[in-house]
């Protein structure tokens, strides 16, 4: 009998995925048939270049995507179950957010969304100071969205995703426009929600060198997992020194192997 305590189940299992997208007669297969884990209380790094799926990925997961065929479990639950709306928070690209609000009065409509009633209101109120905290907004929490600059304005996306503290969070991009400093900042957040709240990441990035701050690595090209390893594991694998490296030289391979498979 094996003794070993079982691994903890993935937060995400995703076997077969398949997503096709796009209305009348020509719909395209943009996930093709995916395989990939993500693994509880990590970061994990979904990384590729534009258009390649990850924003598809991404939707399937929490459960907004249509036309998602294959197995697809996320926090133990199928994609998309009721039972995960409050479990899971979500940044999309574009920032969602009131711009005729304060960043505080944003917090506390979603946070009354999410968790209403007046026997809730201690509780919001402790869930609104902390995740404006979290991305240092809280000397902003006043000022109207609409007058914040573009950073400024994805930091009350993520913020908005923080409350409740959920155990999944999938966040689309969150450092594009970031200057250098608050993207640093922004990393160092998402390795303490892991570390200290058990919290799981889905990120995704199309600069590879980001790669490089991720637990793991979920490697995309064209609607297809090129690889799934840690940092180190695909460096060393690929015999490179950075990730981007090793990317392209799996790039390489798998355009040379499509060629051999079909030489026309
Ligand atoms: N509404 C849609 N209808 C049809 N095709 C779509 C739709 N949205 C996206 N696509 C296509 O699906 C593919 C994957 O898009 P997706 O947005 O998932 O990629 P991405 O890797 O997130 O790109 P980016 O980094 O630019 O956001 C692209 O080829 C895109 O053209």
């Amino acid at each position: 009998m094996n003794n070993q305590a079982a691994a903890p189940a993935p937060a995400v299992h995703a076997r077969g995925l398949t997503v096709r997208r796009g209305t009348g007669r020509a719909p395209r297969t943009v996930l093709q048939g995916v395989d990939f884990d993500v693994p509880r209380g990590r970061i994990t790094g979904l990384l590729g270049p534009s258009g390649c799926g990850k924003t598809t990925l991404m939707r399937a997961v929490v459960g907004t995507q249509a036309h998602v065929t294959g197995t697809l479990d996320v926090l133990g639950r199928p994609a998309g179950h009721p039972a995960l709306r409050s479990r899971i928070g979500y940044v999309t690209q574009a920032p969602s957010v009131y711009d005729d609000l304060t960043v505080r009065q944003n917090l506390d409509y979603f946070a009354a969304v999410l968790d209403p009633g007046r026997a809730a209101a201690d509780r919001r109120r402790a869930d609104v100071a902390r995740a404006l905290a979290d991305v240092d907004l809280t000397g902003h929490a006043d000022a109207l969205a609409g007058r914040l600059s573009g950073g400024q304005r994805s930091r009350v996306s993520l913020a908005v995703a923080l409350l409740g503290t959920p155990e999944l969070l999938v966040l689309d991009e969150p450092t594009v426009g970031l200057d250098p400093v608050l993207r640093r900042d922004l990393w160092n957040l998402f390795h303490t929600l892991a570390a200290e709240r058990g919290a799981t990441l889905l990120v995704s990035s199309h600069v590879m060198d980001e790669a490089e701050r991720c637990h793991d690595l979920l490697l995309m090209r064209e609607g297809r997992i090129l690889a799934q390893d840690t940092p180190d594991a695909l460096r060393a694998r690929t015999a490179s020194a950075t990730v981007e490296e090793g990317f392209l030289r799996l790039v390489d391979e798998a355009t040379a192997r499509a060629a051999q498979e079909d030489p026309r």
